[in-house]
């Protein structure tokens, strides 16, 4: 973006050309209409009546808008929506309102940007009314951040726009909650949601279908999502699929490959626009990505468009080059390698925070020995989610979720789609930004407000928020470490990547292209282990001696490890207790005024605890609950002297989620559960 003044012509450049157009061949359209109307023939006259009245009245609109081409709003609209962007991104933005559009974008290229602007493009310049557009994010928060995006851009008017995920999208079609979703023991099941939201549209071909339908992340579409964006487009959709084929990771949850390459022909004619320009990393962290994606088979990129460097960012420093260090596979001597590299990372800058900087692995096996490790040596981290797990126990059932839900339960009147809910959840986020509960409540409440009936009755609010929470939340406070699988860092960036290899990593081009979405979440460093001796192969014909002569890359010998190497083989790590396994109606049975529920109530998520055999004890040794008879095993590896662990979550139970046999013994209609995470020392 250039800071120079321009000239009120510099601001109606070559992107208008397609609104000109556009522009002049309506005003032949309505001379060649008004010669037809004066011909004298009456009949023809009565037929183009009605069609000559609307064009008079749309460009007349235009006009009083000030919205045409050249005019003192279009040339505002233009200095805020489309300066900002490359010349590529903004023929994207202010493209014509016809014909399908593939956007193949690499890393880092500004795909979320182009997609917000040009909705704000279209709200604004085109006159396009929100309820018109629908745009199709892969998770919750990419969702939330896509909504936000928007607001700044387009403010009020934008919150019309759907902006949703595909489940949550086939659950406002659908209009309402599966059965069951309430219940823990019942799995909500996601593909059928879609299908029935697939079936609904196909039986209703006259409902009406948006003008313009953008989907994120193409590359990683289920059949089922895949049949959705088909039904959902009418024969007046314009279709913006924005993907990259070199980012497809999901290919075992039933995604294919094959959607992105058949769009072209699906959807035929189809304009492809490549966005290579990357704006997040570093010209080493890029040229080492391009080698390691550079051998897999059939991109429709190809090798000759490879992705670099943005032009507006060609004169900063170059970064430091890509560091590989051949690491034991050994999770636990690997973690310690990793753990070192964290610490110096953090000595190096001082305004760093942990946050900032993320590991990434194949498997959470591999992450859980780190996660261990952190909790011994006090640095604390958090380890994202199972991406598209569909968990029993929700966010809801979380100590903040039920003030939520006890709000929503209790209205004095229906709200208007949890407004009031959604201001309270935002007021606890803001006030404690570092908080993941909190957080994550926060975007539910958001997608609830998109989701819900305007007028829904405050049980239906309730049910659909159950559905909705079945997604996993993205975890993130700013002082933890972050810990996740390279399919969870998916769409994410941090200032410093770690990425370990314990020999999880298989050879081919599926673990190819996953490494290259691990490689390019790097914004200043990327440090890459390679296990030695390595299984996979994936970094060794990438062309390590080239990228070294260039600087691009420091090999850097593995430093000795902390344990001698005939030590034995540690099997530590971080096990999350699973709620079958904790007695979650122990406290429920003491009465009202046991002092176990006020410890309990001074307890929060992070807290340390120890399980010691069955019983759980917070620091000073008093009990917090204790494990369920079936964690027999558990129960003997926490012998004497015991575990180290912490709380990851408190839950909320009621009397009426207790099975019937159960329930003669409790005294309490509600009370609250410690869930934790212990380190063990033992093998799987
Ligand atoms: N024209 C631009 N000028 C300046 N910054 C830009 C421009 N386009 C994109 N960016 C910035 O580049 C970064 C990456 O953009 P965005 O998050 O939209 O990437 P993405 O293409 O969705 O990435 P990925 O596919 O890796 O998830 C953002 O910080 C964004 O603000």
């Amino acid at each position: 973006m250039s800071a120079a003044p321009r000239s009120p012509d510099d601001l109606a450049p070559d992107d208008d050309l397609a609104d000109r157009a556009d522009l002049t061949r309506l005003a032949q359209v309505e001379q060649a209409l008004h010669a037809l109307l004066d011909s004298g023939d009456a009949v023809l006259a009565a037929a183009l009546h009605e069609p000559a009245r609307a064009l008079r009245q749309a460009l007349q609109q235009l006009r009083d808008r000030d919205l045409l081409p050249g005019s003192a709003t279009h040339r505002a609209l233009h200095q805020h929506l489309l300066e900002p962007l490359t010349p590529v991104q903004r023929a994207l933005v202010c493209a014509p309102d016809r014909g399908h559009q593939l956007v193949l974008a690499g890393p880092g290229s500004g795909k979320t940007r182009v997609i917000a602007h040009r909705i704000a493009w279209l709200l604004q310049a085109r006159q396009v009314q929100a309820r018109q557009i629908v745009a199709l994010a892969f998770n919750r928060g990419a969702a939330a951040e896509l909504r936000q995006r928007l607001h700044a851009l387009a403010g009020e008017p934008a919150r019309g726009v759907t902006v949703l995920t595909h489940h949550a999208m086939a659950l406002r079609l659908i209009g309402r909650a599966l059965a069951g979703s309430e219940q823990e023991d019942v799995p909500l099941d996601f593909a059928r949601m879609l299908d029935e939201a697939v079936a609904l549209l196909q039986a209703e071909p006259e409902r009406p279908r948006p003008t313009h339908l953008f989907v994120d992340e193409y590359q990683d579409m289920s059949p089922a999502q895949y049949a959705l964006v088909g039904a959902l487009a009418g024969p007046h959709t314009q279709l913006m699929a924005v993907g990259d084929d070199d980012q497809t990771i999901y290919g075992f949850g039933g995604a294919s490959i094959e959607f992105i390459r058949r769009f072209r022909d699906d959807y035929a004619p189809v304009r492809t626009t490549l966005l290579l320009e990357n704006f997040r990393s570093t010209p080493p962290i890029l040229a080492v990505a391009e080698r390691l994606i550079a051998p897999v088979a059939e991109r429709m990129k190809g090798a000759d468009a490879p992705v670099h460097r943005a032009a507006s960012r060609r004169d900063e420093p170059p970064g430091a080059p890509v560091r590989l260090i051949d690491a034991p596979a050994e999770v636990g001597l690997q973690a310690a390698l990793v753990l070192d590299a964290v610490r110096r990372c953090l000595a190096e800058d001082a305004a760093l925070r942990p946050g900032e900087i993320a590991v990434l692995a194949r498997t959470r096996r591999s992450l859980a020995a780190l996660q261990a490790l952190c909790l011994l040596e006090g640095l604390r981290c958090e380890i994202a989610p199972r991406p598209q797990a569909t968990s029993r126990l929700t966010v809801l059932h979380t100590r903040e979720g039920r003030r939520l839900l006890d709000l929503l339960g209790c209205p004095a009147r229906p709200h208007r789609r949890g407004a009031a809910p959604m201001r309270w959840a935002s007021l606890q986020a803001r006030r404690r930004p570092a908080h993941p509960v909190w957080q994550d409540l926060l975007l539910l409440a958001n997608e609830l407000a998109q989701v819900a009936p305007v007028r829904a009755s405050a049980p239906e609010l309730v049910e659909q928020l159950h559905a909705l929470a079945r997604e996993p939340r993205r975890a993130g406070s700013p002082q933890a470490l972050r810990l996740m699988t390279a399919h969870a860092a998916k769409g994410l960036e941090f200032r410093h990547v770690i990425v370990m290899d314990c020999n999880d990593w298989l050879p081919g081009d599926d673990e190819r292209r996953l490494l290259y979405v691990a490689a390019t979440r790097a914004v200043e460093t990327l440090t890459l282990m390679r296990a030695r001796p390595s299984r996979h192969g994936l970094l060794d014909d990438i062309g390590l001696e080239a990228l070294q002569e260039a600087g691009l890359l420091e090999p850097l010998a593995a430093p000795t490890p902390a344990e001698p190497p005939d030590a034995p083989v540690s099997h530590r790590r971080m096990l999350p207790v699973s709620p079958a396994d904790i007695d979650l109606g122990h406290a429920g049975r003491m009465p009202p005024g046991h002092v176990l529920h006020a410890r309990l109530a001074r307890l929060e998520a992070g807290d340390p605890v120890r399980l010691i055999g069955r019983r759980i004890e917070n620091l000073r040794g008093e009990p917090i609950g204790q494990l369920s008879r079936r964690a027999g095993a558990l129960e003997r590896l926490a012998r004497s002297p015991g575990l180290p662990g912490r709380i990851t979550a408190i839950l909320v139970r009621q009397r009426a989620q207790a099975g019937e046999a159960f329930r003669a013994d409790l005294h309490c209609e509600r009370w609250e559960v410690p869930l934790i995470e212990v380190v063990v020392d033992a093998p799987d």
